[in-house]
């Protein structure tokens, strides 16, 4: 239960809806949306798993990062724990997720922070030596959260881009 409860419907909320929830209810199982964004004359369609942190819906995951090609994975700032847990994500999809799966680490409830207990920069240098995207986030004062999506849209389309030219 260690993951539940960070943020990741209400960044997914946010970003597809612009709005916030403070009673959102657990994800089940999981759920599915979309968003198109306009981007520098650019059209990026976005299709979202929203996955749940349950525990019980664990086995779940590899059912939706498998065909994916970026994953955001989520930590509450105000618990450590939750960092911990990350990092057994990001072990997870090194080892079964797609070879050139784009990940992207938010540190979400950064309006909460005078109860934080991870350090921006800790967090940061753990993203660099995974060469993930790093950013802070709060879903609740829409902090951060287009930003990440265009972040992984623009690092999405340079892989494939390589993959293109190295064909
Ligand atoms: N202060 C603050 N609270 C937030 C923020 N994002 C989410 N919350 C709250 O945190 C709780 C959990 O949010 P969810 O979006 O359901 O978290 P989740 O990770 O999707 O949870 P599961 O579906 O159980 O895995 C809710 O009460 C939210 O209102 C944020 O940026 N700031």
């Amino acid at each position: 239960k260690l993951d539940t409860g960070v943020g990741k419907s209400s960044i997914v909320w946010r970003f597809v809806e612009d709005s916030f929830d403070p009673n959102i209810n657990p994800t089940i199982g999981a759920s599915f949306m979309t968003k198109t964004v306009q981007y520098q004359n650019e059209l990026h369609k976005f299709l979202i798993w929203d996955t749940a942190g349950q525990e019980r819906f664990r086995a779940l995951a590899p059912m939706y990062y498998r065909g994916s090609a970026a994953a955001i994975i989520v930590y509450d700032i105000t618990k450590e724990e939750s960092f911990q847990t990350l990092k057994n994500w990001v072990k997870e999809l090194r080892q079964h997720g797609p070879p050139n799966i784009v990940v992207a680490i938010a540190g979400n409830k950064c309006d909460l922070s005078d109860a934080r207990e991870v350090s921006e920069k800790d967090a940061k240098d753990y993203a660099d030596s995974i060469h993930a995207i790093f950013v802070e986030t709060s879903a609740k004062n829409a902090i951060n959260i287009n930003e990440v999506f265009i972040e992984i849209s623009e690092c999405v389309n340079s892989v494939s881009f390589i993959r293109q030219t190295t064909q």
